[in-house]
């Protein structure tokens, strides 16, 4: 899961911009949910262990059809 996001940005890209939004991902143990996470934070593959409790984290990316979508699209198909 957390390489194969590219069908959810066009989702994001219909996503207003300039606004704050709490996402929440859920999902069976080891679905991916953590590497999802960091790789839109960082832009890397990081390697997890299981989380306890739960991960949250603040991301800011520019969202509309703009260059930086253009990145965001790029890091999440680029796997
Ligand atoms: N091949 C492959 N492995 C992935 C992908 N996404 C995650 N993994 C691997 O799957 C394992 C579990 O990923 P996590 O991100 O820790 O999964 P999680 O949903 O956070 O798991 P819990 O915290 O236990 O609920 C890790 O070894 C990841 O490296 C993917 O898209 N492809
Ligand atoms: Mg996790």
């Amino acid at each position: 899961m957390g390489n194969g996001l590219s069908d959810q940005t066009l989702i994001l890209s219909s996503l207003p911009s300039f606004q704050s939004f709490h996402i929440v991902i859920m999902g069976l143990d080891s679905a991916g949910k953590t590497a999802v996470l960091y790789r839109l934070q960082f832009n890397e593959i990081v390697n997890t262990v299981p989380t306890k409790g739960f991960n949250m984290e603040k991301i800011k990316v520019t969202l509309g059809n703009s260059k930086r979508t253009h990145c965001l699209s790029q890091k999440l198909r680029n796997c």
